[in-house]
């Protein structure tokens, strides 16, 4: 049996969890870089939770500073099993109004200045990434924003674009085209890492805007983020409360095999692999590599 322990990753606008209790900062490090702050353990009700602001104190780093790795790393390292990427994102569509979560389950990687893995020459890895979230944690969140009254939907793909300039009128209307429901500068690689550590990963896209593919509105800016950011950040809060009271103490099976995914997946020959990049994967990888 695995204790299951929920992680939060908290975008723009969340960079608390004020219900946590028990409060205390861990201090870890990371082979792979620095993370974006300490991450903090508490616990709502008997569930475990370690938060982590993706932005880092203050909003102080953009989508492609970053440390992706770094961050997934120490979450791996404080004994994460699930977890749950709040991001606020623009909207393809008129039904996905500002104000809607949705859930995500694909997602359209369009970023192109991010290592977008922990494997390497010395050893390489290819996961499974057809199913890139997981339904189990996916159907619990639905569950919690369905009890907190957040209006949300399940399903849909998610664009990650580079950033930090939002996108063109001919870009937006391009992601719209290619069947997109909503777009942001974060998820990718941080849900392919997460994937490549074994730990269960979903995404709530928090819409804050239409972004640029209305053709008689003004584009986006972050003002408009801004204003809505807010609102969306405190019904955040109510949904990963009630996601937490819910929780199972086990760590569930993910159906898709999220917390299985190295079982097949390097292809390196042992006698081939390079010492230094597997010192680096003792957390990520030490349950197949036996660090
Ligand atoms: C402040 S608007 C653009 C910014 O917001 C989103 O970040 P996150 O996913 O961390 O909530 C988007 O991806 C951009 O980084
Ligand atoms: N329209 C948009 N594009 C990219 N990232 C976003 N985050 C919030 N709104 C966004």
């Amino acid at each position: 049996m695995t204790k299951a322990i929920l992680g939060v990753i908290g975008g723009s606008g969340v960079y608390d969890l004020p219900g946590l209790e028990d409060v205390r900062e861990l201090d870890l490090t990371s082979p792979w870089g620095t993370p974006s702050a300490k991450p903090k353990q508490g616990r709502i009700g008997a569930t475990t939770i370690v938060f982590l602001p993706r932005h880092g104190a203050g909003h102080r780093l953009s989508p492609s500073d970053i440390d992706y790795h770094a961050n997934i790393d120490v979450l791996k390292r404080a004994g994460v099993t699930d977890l749950v990427s709040l991001s606020a994102c623009g909207s393809y569509r008129e039904e996905l109004p500002p104000g809607t979560f949705v859930l995500a389950d694909q997602f359209i990687d369009r970023t192109f200045r991010r290592q977008p893995t922990f494997f390497g020459p010395g050893c390489v890895a290819h996961v499974a990434f057809s199913d890139p979230v997981a339904p189990n944690l996916v159907a619990r969140l639905a569950r919690a924003a369905a009890a907190e009254s957040v209006p949300h939907v399940v399903g849909g793909s998610y664009v990650c674009m580079e950033g930090p300039q939002f996108s063109t009128r001919a870009e937006s209307t391009t992601y719209k085209a290619m069947g997109a429901s909503i777009v942001g500068m974060t998820n990718m690689p941080e849900a392919k890492l997460a994937r490549e550590a074994e730990i269960s990963y979903a995404t709530v896209g928090m819409v804050t805007d239409y972004d640029a593919w209305r053709p008689h509105e003004a584009g986006v800016d972050v003002a408009d983020v801004i204003a809505v950011m807010r609102d969306n950040g405190d019904k955040a809060r109510r949904l990963v409360a009630r996601l937490a009271a819910d929780f199972p103490a086990e760590h569930e099976p993910c159906p898709v095999g999220s917390d299985r995914a190295l079982d097949f997946a390097i292809i390196t020959a042992p006698e081939h692999r390079d010492a230094a990049l597997l010192a680096k994967l003792d957390a990520v990888a030490g349950r197949v590599l036996g660090r």
